[in-house]
């Protein structure tokens, strides 16, 4: 099921993205054959979230329910960016608010153990997974919302960055940034420049390379995120929030989001296969399997 799942995510994203940047051969016949999509409220059968599109407002809801941490596995991946197919080629939908499901954490990130102990192949299978969706996401024609309800480390982070706009509950138990450092891994150029995109170039030079979590307050501050509000509201705010997106004619808006991302996701198609075999050939090597054993037995330790 997932090996079709992921087979069916390959043979799409590269239409929509062509669609996207304004040189579809048209849209009709590009995605009607691989995805048939049906209006309905409940857009998801997978049992790691649920996807509620309502058809008055074109707004879906992705809540992301994978236990303990919603980490983000090889087959997590292709399911969100699946979800996220359906949803960009249904007519009716606008917008979509990414949240999680699960108490205090919007998402752990990469799933730490699809890169410890795995064979090359198996890694760069995962790692196709994760320029996959973040190339579903940061391409969107949709208007996507982060509602960061809880920690949001790593891949977690760069989930929400992919995002139009970011809204985070006030709590200062939670956190988020790109700590790859910390795990003694490094965050690749893709993530690096959207961090660059999002919060500017020194801040993202500090924040990277000491793979810096910010408390929601420090958040904003450097506008990592856009806006904090309590918990309870977090799902709310994020609907009203699309209304301003919303206001916008959606061509107008569309083609300014393609060009102010375009050269960064350019920059990662034309360079896909290389990151994949850079990516395999670092994470593989005994100094960094070392790091991420370590890096787990800690995260275990704090737990006994
Ligand atoms: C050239 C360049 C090339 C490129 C080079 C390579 C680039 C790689 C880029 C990497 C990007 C990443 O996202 S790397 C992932 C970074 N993520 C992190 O550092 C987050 C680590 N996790 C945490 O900090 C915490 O778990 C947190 C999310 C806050 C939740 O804390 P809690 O106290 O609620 O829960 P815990 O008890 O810690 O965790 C519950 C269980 O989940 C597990 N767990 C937690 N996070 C996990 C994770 N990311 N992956 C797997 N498993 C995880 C724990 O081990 C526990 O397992 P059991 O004990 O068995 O129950």
């Amino acid at each position: 099921m997932a090996t079709a799942l992921r087979r069916l995510a390959k043979c799409s994203v590269s239409a929509r993205l062509l669609s996207f940047a304004g040189h579809s051969r048209g849209r009709r016949g590009h995605f009607a054959r691989p995805c048939t999509v049906v209006a309905q409220r409940n857009f998801s059968s997978a049992s790691t979230m649920t996807v509620d599109l309502d058809s008055s407002t074109g707004i879906a809801v992705m809540k992301l329910h994978s236990p303990p941490v919603n980490s983000l596995s090889l087959d997590f991946l292709t399911e969100i960016a699946i979800s996220l197919e359906k949803l960009e080629m249904n007519k009716g939908c606008r917008g979509v608010v990414v949240t999680s499901a699960l108490p205090k954490i919007f998402s752990a990130g990469l799933d730490i153990l699809e890169m410890y102990g795995k064979s090359p192949e198996r890694c760069g299978e995962f790692w196709r997974a994760v320029q996959e969706m973040w190339l579903k996401f940061y391409s969107s024609r949709l208007v996507t919302v982060a509602a960061i309800n809880g920690s949001s480390p790593a891949g977690g982070c760069l989930l929400s960055m992919t995002c139009d706009y970011r809204i985070m509950a006030d709590n200062p138990r939670y956190s988020i940034g790109l700590n790859e450092t910390q795990l003694g891994i490094v965050a690749p150029f893709w993530f690096k420049d959207t961090m660059v995109n999002t919060v500017g170039h020194r801040t993202a030079e500090i924040a990277l390379q000491l793979g810096l979590l910010y408390s929601p307050q420090d958040a904003l501050k450097i506008g990592m995120v856009d806006e904090l509000v309590p918990e309870e509201k977090l799902v709310s705010t994020a609907t009203e929030a699309m209304a301003r997106w919303f206001a916008i004619p959606d061509h107008a808006r569309q083609i300014t989001k393609s060009a102010m991302r375009k050269p960064t996701i350019d920059k990662l198609l034309s360079a896909r296969e290389t990151d994949i075999s850079n990516f395999v050939s670092f994470i593989t090597k005994d100094s960094i399997q070392k790091s991420l054993k370590l890096y787990l037995e800690n995260l275990r330790k704090k737990k006994a």
